[in-house]
């Protein structure tokens, strides 16, 4: 009886453990080991309702790699996946235990900040953008590659007078707002990092408006058709941390650095 006893007791350990090992798998990104999407999206939403109860800020970054694109064109596409898996490394030495960092896509990093005011937050970024912009990634022994990236940020309970500011009403609307900022930096040269809250009131009507125009078009619009090439209304670029370079620039080898586009 006691030998069966310990039988089951071990057999329950073992799916434990390998119940354990699947959640872990189901919320890992195999590329980077980073948290994936799947993760991101259940953290958000609780991170939501947490400030909702007790009140607490927390800031929502989105970074994305520049002209990645140029990247696997250049060095193949396992090229590319080394450049991902070593930038992940650098964000994650980066992070704090009460961070979350995850690969939401191809070359698109969400950073969830706790515990960490949004002055601090935003310097945080700002240096992150300018450590990637200065130290290359090594890529193999003779190869090392500067990769810049975008970032796009939002304050979620930061205080703001201006009614323009009014809290997001769901996680979707966080990711978007940072999502807008990011935007805007890819359309204003890129390699700089900006706060959705600075972003112009008028350009980010024009962006709800466009938005709202895509959606009606196709319920998933690709990253392509996000871009109309509309800068009319763009405000100027704001400090920040922002250094808009040539487009043409980033990106580039420093021992090869042309790209193919
Ligand atoms: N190596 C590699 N490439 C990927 C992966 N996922 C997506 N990509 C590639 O990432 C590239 C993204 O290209 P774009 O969306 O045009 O973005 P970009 O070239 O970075 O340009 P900007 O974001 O506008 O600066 C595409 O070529 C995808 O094929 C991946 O897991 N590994």
């Amino acid at each position: 009886m006691e030998q069966r006893e310990r039988d089951i007791g071990s057999q329950a350990e073992r799916i434990r453990a390998l119940n354990a090992e699947l959640r872990i798998e189901a919320v890992t990104d195999k590329l980077t080991g980073l948290y994936n999407a799947r993760f991101f999206w259940e953290r958000i939403a609780d991170c939501f309702e947490h400030h909702h109860r007790s009140g607490e800020p927390f800031t929502f970054a989105i970074l994305d790699i520049d002209h990645f694109k140029r990247i696997n064109d250049t060095y193949g596409h396992l090229g590319g996946d080394r450049v991902l898996a070593r930038l992940a490394g650098i964000l994650r030495a980066d992070t704090r235990t009460d961070d979350v960092l995850a690969r939401i896509g191809g070359e698109e990093f969400a950073l969830i900040m706790h515990r960490i005011s949004p002055e601090d937050a935003c310097a945080r970024l700002a240096q992150l953008r300018a450590r990637l912009h200065r130290d290359p990634i090594r890529l193999n022994a003779c190869t090392h590659i500067q990769v810049t990236v975008s970032i796009g940020y939002t304050v979620v309970g930061e205080q703001q007078p201006q009614p323009q500011f009014a809290p997001p009403r769901d996680p979707q609307e966080i990711v978007k707002r940072a999502d807008d900022a990011l935007y805007w930096i890819k359309a204003n040269g890129r390699n700089g990092c900006i706060a959705w809250s600075e972003l112009d009131p008028h350009y980010r009507k024009q962006r709800q408006t466009l938005l709202h125009c895509e959606t009606r078009r196709s319920p998933c619009p690709s990253a392509d058709n996000r871009h109309d090439g509309n800068t009319a209304h763009q405000p100027t670029l704001p400090c920040l941390g922002a250094h808009p370079q040539n487009p043409s620039t980033s990106a580039s080898a420093t021992n090869s650095a042309d790209s193919n586009d």
